[in-house]
């Protein structure tokens, strides 16, 4: 163990105390939580993949999990909104970052399956910190060796089902096509959230709904709100394995200006973060939040929306105190 004095509670280890040492001090893991060779049991691992190979359009998104776990230094033990200390009915570790080629797309695509493998041997949840959109496939494979297929519920601006770019079928805009045609999700299970934007044409959301996806537009939320998207949500996966996969970019850019391909019209981070509060008696199974971009980041707005949304997710996937 470390000398650093930490907030302990049910015997499990959570962040560096912030009354004792000042927040802005010592080294960035996500919320100053432990690193995962400080503890020995581990049920929910935080991981970082540092890759932005994927991209179409503004790259730097493989500065994305240092961003966040920056930005994450002020979270607090306690969420009051979903009543949970997510730190204290699980173990939450940081697991660093895959070390992952960025000159090889294809490796490192092999490279992320392997290490999202590698570390479901030791924790039963991970949430990876992205990257570009490209880690959802690699992620989705690892997750469906241990689980099966599973119902994606994605938040993004974009489908993420299209075919290729430039002759290429492994970019950001790929990963759910191939993961369908893969037979890595339920396609009887899998929606996206808060898509918006102009389409190449119709006929995208055409091989959409053929892929296994159905849609809650963004145009739509307003008239939702955060409980009629979990409504939604819920009729769509039921009691299946859900894995959640959230691309910051559906967050308006006034919310989420730091991302590599900004669309008008989005979420608030109000409303994302209400509707993952919804999550908390679903079969979450993994999660991943992708597409931070800081180079296009200010004040750290993007970062700490990310931030927030994993904290969010951790809030969800903690045992409740009467199940
Ligand atoms: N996954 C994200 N963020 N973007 C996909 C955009 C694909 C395109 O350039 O049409
Ligand atoms: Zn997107
Ligand atoms: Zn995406």
């Amino acid at each position: 163990m470390s000398s650093v004095p930490r907030i302990v509670q049910d015997g499990r280890v959570g962040q560096v105390d912030a009354t004792v040492v000042p927040r802005f001090a010592g080294p960035a893991t996500f919320a100053r939580l432990p690193r995962i060779d400080e503890v020995s049991d581990v049920d929910v691992a935080i991981i970082g993949v540092p890759f932005d190979a994927g991209v179409s359009y503004r790259p730097g998104a493989r500065f994305g999990p240092t961003h966040v776990r920056e930005s994450s230094r002020l979270l607090r033990p306690y969420n009051p909104a979903a009543d949970v200390s997510p730190f204290a009915s699980q173990q939450v570790v940081d697991a660093g970052d895959l070390a992952v080629n960025p000159f090889s797309l294809d490796e490192a695509i092999t490279q992320v399956e392997a290490g999202a493998r590698a570390m479901l041997e030791r924790a039963g949840r991970l949430v990876s910190l992205g990257g570009d959109h490209t880690i959802a496939l690699p992620l989705l494979r690892a997750v469906a060796a241990k689980h099966g297929p599973v119902a994606v519920v994605h938040f993004d601006a974009h489908l993420d089902t299209w075919d290729t770019y430039f002759g290429a079928s492994h970019t950001h805009g790929t990963p759910f096509r191939r993961a369908s045609e893969e037979g890595l999700i339920d396609t009887s299970g899998c929606l996206h959230v808060g898509t918006r934007g102009p389409l190449y044409s119709s006929r995208d959301l055409h091989d959409d709904r053929e892929l296994g996806f159905h849609v809650v537009p963004s145009v739509e939320i307003d008239d939702l709100g955060a409980r009629g998207i979990v409504e939604r949500i819920r009729d769509r996966v039921g009691d299946r394995p859900v894995y959640l996969s959230i691309d910051i970019d559906v967050l308006d850019p006034a919310f989420a200006p730091g991302t590599g391909t900004p669309e008008a019209g989005g979420m608030t981070s109000r409303e994302l973060l209400a509707t993952l509060r919804g999550f908390a008696d679903l079969n979450l199974v993994g999660a991943d939040v992708v597409e931070v971009a800081p180079a296009y980041d200010h004040a750290e707005i993007t970062g700490i929306a990310a931030a927030h949304t994993v904290y969010e997710i951790l809030s969800a996937l903690a045992p409740r105190k009467d199940s």
